[in-house]
């Protein structure tokens, strides 16, 4: 694959294949519900553990050592693998996200960090604590209820009987009658529900529900906060704003944070890493922008943002397409400013595929190319239009939505071609998201 970054674009995360002779993912194992029981221990316990006698790194040192990092997880059931050789870190205030389709493995992945799936193998460090070492030579791992993680459900998991403010005060137990009243009124004005304080949860609106269990699991101060698809059971509108908010609270409490969420507008909204995972395996672990203009791969491309790809050919070291040709361009300038640009290593002929995203087609009623609109979708703001190229391929353009231009009408387009990702064709025989779709349907007709 070539972005216009030259750059060793290896996958960050370096999944490890499994070396035993296991099935990766089954669709038809059904996974144990989330015990809330073994959450609330953890959540009890996270503030009496600062003495905690799990294992520290012998070579400690927080300069070097990431805040959180996991490294070649692989986490199964009987024979079938569900998470292979999940490697990540994070910084101490960072927020990072799982993202992926129903049952690639992010809950387990998950529940793996919290201790309550136990790992075949790898290694899990959170604030220069050893949690988890399973390799051939050492077995290790630290109890979920002393790991110190908080923990948010998509259901919120709240006591009906309890008010706001006695959920709140539910994991701080350990501490005194005037600390935890100073601290259930520092999280009620965190999370603005301070007026609500004695009410129960059936009397607030799925939002406000869903911040008393973010102020429960932040009120004993975790070292790593979990976040479990916490906004699934909103509506839409909601949603968003929410995970904004929600990021708001997590970075003014500098917590570290990791979101389980299948919705990339959820994961864009509130991490500033996001994991796409793809049968237990993740794929690429970058920053929104990252996986949005670099995609690692046709997976990431079609499973992050929407985009076309068109079709192209090595000649003379550019590639040549229906929008035109593109030169290699590096993110190196000359003293004038100028991008610099140097040649695609492929032979002349060989056939390329160009990743073209929306805002990659500039609509110009003066530019001479021009496209057919065969469809466009209203977004308010934007028109997303859906254009035929001249040799019948499509591309896809957002577009002010005061241009207003009918179905079957031609419309002048210019396409900025400086930033567009290039995938060759062992890019290509890899999975695709659309093929995954089709075995999805496949399986799901059976
Ligand atoms: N305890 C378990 N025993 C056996 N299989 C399990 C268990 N827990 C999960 N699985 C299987 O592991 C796969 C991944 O499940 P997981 O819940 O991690 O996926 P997910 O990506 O979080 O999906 P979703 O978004 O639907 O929650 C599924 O096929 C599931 O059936």
């Amino acid at each position: 694959m070539y972005t216009d970054l030259i750059k060793d674009s290896t996958d960050p995360a370096n999944p490890q294949s499994a070396t035993a002779k296991v099935k990766v993912h089954a669709d038809n194992v059904k996974k144990s519900p989330v015990s809330t029981d073994e959450v609330y221990q953890m959540q009890d316990n996270i503030t009496a553990n600062h003495d905690s006698n799990s294992a520290t790194y012998t070579e400690t040192n927080i300069a070097t050592n990431p805040y959180f990092s996991v490294q070649d997880l692989i986490v199964g059931y009987d024979d079938t693998i569900i998470v292979n050789g999940l490697s990540l870190s994070l910084q101490q205030g960072e927020i990072g996200c799982f993202l992926g389709y129903s049952g690639c493995g992010k809950t387990t992945a998950l529940r793996a960090i919290a201790g309550l799936e136990q790992s075949r193998r790898g290694t899990i460090g959170l604030n220069n604590q050893r949690l988890t070492e399973q390799t051939p030579t050492t077995s290790f791992a630290v109890a979920p209820a002393k790991r110190g993680m908080g923990m948010v459900f998509q259901d919120y998991a709240l006591f009906g009987h309890l008010s706001v403010a006695k959920n709140i005060a539910f994991g701080l137990n350990k501490w005194s009658a005037a600390d935890k009243k100073a601290r259930v009124a520092e999280m009620l004005s965190l999370v603005e529900l301070t007026e609500h304080a004695d009410k129960r949860p059936n009397e607030l609106s799925g939002g406000q529900q869903q911040r008393v269990a973010l102020a429960r699991a932040l009120a004993p101060n975790p070292k790593l906060l979990l976040l479990d698809e916490p906004f699934s059971n909103l509506d839409v509108v909601l949603r968003e704003s929410l995970a904004m908010n929600v990021r708001d609270i997590l970075k003014r409490t500098n917590t570290t944070a990791i979101l389980v969420t299948h919705d990339q507008n959820e994961a864009f909204a509130l991490a500033d890493k996001v994991g796409v995972m793809d049968k237990g395996r993740l794929v690429q672990w970058a920053t929104p922008s990252e996986l949005y203009h670099e995609p690692i791969s046709p997976f990431v491309a079609e499973f992050v943002g929407e985009g076309a790809m068109i079709d192209g050919i090595i000649k003379e070291g550019h590639v040549e397409t229906a929008l035109g040709d593109i030169y290699r361009r590096m993110e190196v300038y000359d003293e004038s400013g100028q991008p610099q640009y140097c040649e695609y290593d492929y032979p002349n002929g060989t056939p390329i595929k160009v990743l073209v995203r929306p805002d990659d087609i500039i609509h110009d009623d003066d530019s001479t190319q021009t496209a057919l609109v065969i469809g466009r979708v209203f977004r308010g703001a934007n028109y997303l239009y859906r254009l035929q190229l001249d040799d019948g391929q499509t591309v896809l353009s957002l577009v002010a939505s005061h241009h207003n231009h009918e179905i079957g009408s031609q419309i002048g387009i210019l396409p900025i071609l400086e930033h567009v990702v290039v995938f060759d064709e062992k890019d290509i025989n890899a999975t695709t998201w659309s093929e995954y779709d089709r075995s999805e349907r496949v399986a799901e007709a059976r």
